[in-house]
């Protein structure tokens, strides 16, 4: 019998969760899975968790939560040869990695994914000894994801976000970074520089519009010193995903990549603090399977030359 290990952050979002135990078991037990739940119970409790379902050779690891939960998760089994298959239940406040894969957020739609069992493999990035799945970044702007106090994001959801983004703007600083990727150098003052997986970032859709989940390769995006105004035109165009174009942004794909300041410059690991730089960067090509609805993903992440359970890294 196949097993299920549901690892869920009781506190993440709306905090529905707990209502929806019951539900999300049965619906497991009922498509064949020998199903159990561990609720967290603070910071790296995800990452442990995954990493004693990896132990005990689980087939199958459901992340329920916020995009916080489930970098946890996947930090408890991408550093494992042996990696269970991932399940993704949003209940988080912006669920980027599940918008970026069509994943709905109504819990028993989200299950029904699993249970259906349809995967594709995704890349995951790895950055100096850590893991993510959907971005990474530094730069003052990157910052407000974890000043937003959590109780706001609670009452507010992603609206939470954009209130501290206005209040922070005016205040936000270049800092002076060297970014070596593929080869290729930028040296200078840039307002941010993101290093992202999928197409959803923040709630921006087409920030990255032409990436694909399983290509092996990062899209990097530098924002140069820009002054305010400048930045508001970057960011609406970034909206349409027109940004990519602008003289102020270099956009490119690469699969390494090193950073380095003189200065103090904080990391953000989907949307958490990640440490500080300098920072490496290392794209695991194909490296975990998720459950996804295959009719709804963008054709870029559905990759022809996949054949599930194969091993790329
Ligand atoms: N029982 C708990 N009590 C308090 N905090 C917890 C608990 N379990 C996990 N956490 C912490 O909550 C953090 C954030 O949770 P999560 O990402 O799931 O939800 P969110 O913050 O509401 O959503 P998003 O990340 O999408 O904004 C996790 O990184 C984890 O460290």
């Amino acid at each position: 019998m196949k097993r299920a290990r549901l690892i869920y952050n009781p506190t993440s979002g709306r905090e529905i969760l707990k209502r929806h135990l019951a539900e999300i078991l049965e619906k497991l037990e009922i498509a064949g899975y020998e199903a159990s739940c561990h609720a967290t119970t603070g910071e790296g409790d995800a990452t442990s968790a995954a990493r004693i379902a990896v132990e005990r050779q689980y087939d199958v690891v459901i992340a329920a939560g916020g995009d916080g939960t489930i970098n946890e998760v996947v930090n408890g089994l991408a550093e494992q040869e042996f990696r269970p298959k991932l399940g993704i239940i949003p209940a988080g406040t912006t669920n980027d990695f599940a918008r970026a894969l069509h994943i709905p957020r109504d819990i028993g739609a989200a299950v029904d994914i699993i249970t259906k069992g349809e995967r594709i493999p995704v890349d995951i990035g790895r950055i100096n000894d850590r893991y993510f799945i959907n971005i990474a970044g530094g730069g003052r702007i990157t910052e407000l994801t974890y000043e937003v106090p959590s109780k706001l994001k609670t009452m507010l959801g992603q609206l939470a976000y954009y209130l501290k983004g206005m209040e922070m703007l005016p205040s936000i600083k270049a800092s002076d970074i060297s970014i070596e990727y593929d080869g290729k150098l930028f040296e200078g003052e840039a307002m941010l520089f993101l290093v992202g997986l999928t197409n959803s970032i923040g709630g921006f859709e087409k920030i990255a519009p032409d990436s694909s989940i399983n290509d092996g390769l990062f899209s990097l995006l530098i924002l140069k010193k820009i002054n305010l105004a400048e930045f508001i035109r970057v960011a609406t165009l970034a909206i349409r995903g027109e940004h990519v174009n602008d003289p102020n942004v270099i956009y490119a794909k690469a699969s390494r990549i090193k950073v380095h300041s003189n200065e103090k410059v904080q990391l953000n690991l989907d949307g958490e603090f990640g440490g500080l730089l300098p920072a490496e960067f290392a794209n695991l090509y194909r490296h975990l399977e998720v459950f996804v609805p295959l009719d709804d993903i963008r054709p870029l992440d559905k990759p022809t030359d996949w054949v599930p359970g194969q091993r790329y890294s």
